[in-house]
C-alpha cells in the first residue's frame, strides 16, 4: 500500500496542497481527480520523490521510500522524458540501463499490444503514440506501483480506447495504479477508488462501488457536487 500522510507542498508562497492524506492499494486503480492546476501532477511527483515536499511523508508497505524502493514505484509522465531524436528502441535501451528490474518480454508484448514500430523516431510520433510509448517504457519496469499522469490527455477517441483497454488487460494485474485523468468516462467503470482534490486538500474520497450502491451516484455526479454545485 502507498500511504500519503499529511503531505504539504508549496512553490514559493503558493500553497499547492496542504496536509493531503490518502492510500492507494496494490491490485486497485485509484484515480486522482481535480480541475486544471489543482496539483495532481505535483502530487504524483511528490509521491515518486521527484519533487521535494515541505512536510508529510509517503510510505510503501509501511516503509519510507528508500533508494531500493524506487524500483517498486514507476512514474509515467504525460510528456516524453527523452531526446526527440531517439527512436523508440533507443528510448527503450536508455530506460533499460536505469532499471535492473526491466522486463524485456513484457516490453515486447506491450509494443505488440500498441502496434508500435521500434524504429520510429520519437519526434515523428503522434500525441497518442507518445502516450503509448510512455506506457510501454513505464510498464516494462517490474514495479508494484505505477503512477500515471494523464495517460489520455489530448488523445483521439480510438487511441483512448486502446489505452483504456490496457487497464483491463493482464499488464496491470496485481499492480497498484494511481492515475490522474480528466477523461473520467474512459475508465470510470475500471476505477476502484477516487480521490477528489480541491483547494489543496482532499474534498472527497470514496470507493466507486460504494458510491454507486449506497448513493446511486457516478464519479461524474460526485465531481459535479464538488466542483460545480459548491463553486
Ligand atoms: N516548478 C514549478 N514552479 C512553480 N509553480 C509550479 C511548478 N510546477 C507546477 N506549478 C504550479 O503548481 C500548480 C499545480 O500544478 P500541477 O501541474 O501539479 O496541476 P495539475 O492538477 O496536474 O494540472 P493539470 O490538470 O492542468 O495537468 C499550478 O498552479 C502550477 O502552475
Amino acid at each position: 500500500m502507498i500511504r500519503v500522510d499529511k503531505l504539504s507542498k508549496s512553490f514559493g508562497r503558493k500553497v499547492i496542497f496542504d496536509q493531503v492524506s490518502f492510500t492507494a492499494e496494490k491490485g486497485e486503480i485509484t484515480c486522482l481527480i481535480g480541475i486544471n492546476g489543482v496539483g495532481k501532477t505535483t502530487l504524483l511527483k511528490a509521491i515518486a520523490h521527484l519533487t521535494p515536499v515541505n512536510s508529510g511523508k509517503v510510505t510503501i508497505n509501511g516503509e519510507p521510500l528508500r533508494a531500493q524502493q524506487y524500483r517498486d514505484i514507476v512514474f509515467i509522465p504525460d510528456v516524453l522524458p527523452m531526446a526527440p531524436s531517439f527512436s523508440i528502441q533507443e528510448a527503450i535501451d536508455f530506460m533499460k540501463d536505469f532499471y535492473p528490474n526491466w522486463n524485456d518480454a513484457r516490453c515486447s508484448d506491450l509494443l505488440t499490444f500498441f502496434k508500435l514500430d521500434q524504429l520510429q523516431k520519437l519526434s515523428h510520433l503522434s500525441k497518442g503514440n507518445v502516450a503509448k510509448v510512455n506506457l510501454v517504457l513505464g510498464l516494462s519496469v517490474d514495479a508494484h506501483y505505477i503512477l500515471m499522469d494523464e495517460p489520455f490527455s489530448g488523445i483521439d477517441i480510438f487511441s483512448r480506447e486502446e489505452i483504456a483497454s490496457l487497464f483491463s488487460s493482464g499488464f496491470l494485474e496485481d499492480k497498484g495504479i494511481l492515475v490522474t485523468t480528466h477523461e473520467i468516462r474512459d475508465i470510470e467503470h475500471l476505477i476502484d477508488k477516487a480521490i477528489l482534490l480541491k483547494d489543496g486538500t482532499v474534498a472527497k474520497e470514496f470507493y466507486t462501488e460504494d458510491l454507486r450502491f449506497e448513493e446511486g451516484k457516478s464519479i461524474e455526479d460526485a465531481m459535479r457536487e464538488i466542483y460545480v454545485n459548491h463553486g
